[in-house]
């Protein structure tokens, strides 16, 4: 089964809590965008967790450097995933396992910023990540001529465990399925709906299909 993890680009956590109150019963994840965690702090997470703890927290760091001691706060205050920047070096990575292993957790690298995603996907999942984000984060998204399609050819072919970030919608998200993703990530397309739940339930059933 494809998990879906819904990305929370809210501001606040009296929001971000409110919308995942919308969408629990249909996504298996829960991922604190890197905006809301600079803005509201560890507090987000240690919240979160507490009110869905059957949920997976995914803490959005994309950590570049002090990987273990950054996925030691992210998971201290209640994480189970973490994220870590492929465009960092193995060290910031190897780091972060080490800390994830402590705690019974797990790293994501996430490949925004990486010029070759697939290959980066492959040497990094050796080093011990539960899986890879191929991602064209919120900048990239809105250059001219952006196509979540070269993420979707990507996961084909990657050969490791990847999740999609970067535009998964209604339109696309059986083409995601199809190109043998663990995890679909979907953002705006939840979290800017008119109703988010109808949303998250369409997403989910588009992915039980
Ligand atoms: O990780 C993200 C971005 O860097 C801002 O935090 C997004 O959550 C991710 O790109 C998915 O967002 P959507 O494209 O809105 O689905």
């Amino acid at each position: 089964m494809v998990k879906l993890q819904v990305a929370i680009d809210l501001l606040t956590t009296e929001d971000a809590i409110a919308l995942a109150t919308k969408v629990a019963p249909y996504i298996d994840i829960i991922e604190l965008g890197t905006p809301l965690i600079k803005s509201e702090g560890l507090a987000v997470i240690t919240a979160m967790k507490k009110a869905f703890p059957d949920k997976l927290v995914f803490a959005d760091f994309k950590t570049a450097d002090a990987g273990e001691l950054e996925a030691d706060m992210a998971f201290g205050a209640g994480a189970d995933l973490i994220t870590i920047l492929g465009a960092t070096g193995d060290a910031t990575i190897i780091g972060a396992v080490k800390s994830a292993k402590k705690h019974g957790k797990g790293v994501v690298v996430d490949t925004i910023g990486v010029l070759d995603r697939v290959k980066r996907a492959q040497e990094v999942i050796a080093l011990g990540v539960e899986f890879v984000e191929l991602h064209a984060g919120l900048d990239e998204q809105a250059q001219p001529g952006y196509s979540i399609q070269v993420l979707i050819d990507e996961a084909s072919r990657a050969g490791v465990p990847v999740s999609i970030a970067g535009g998964v919608k209604l339109s696309n998200i059986a083409a995601v399925k199809a190109s043998g993703v663990k995890v679909a990530v979907a953002g705006a397309a939840i979290y800017g709906a008119a109703d988010p739940a109808a949303a998250a339930k369409e997403l989910r059933e588009a992915l039980d299909a």
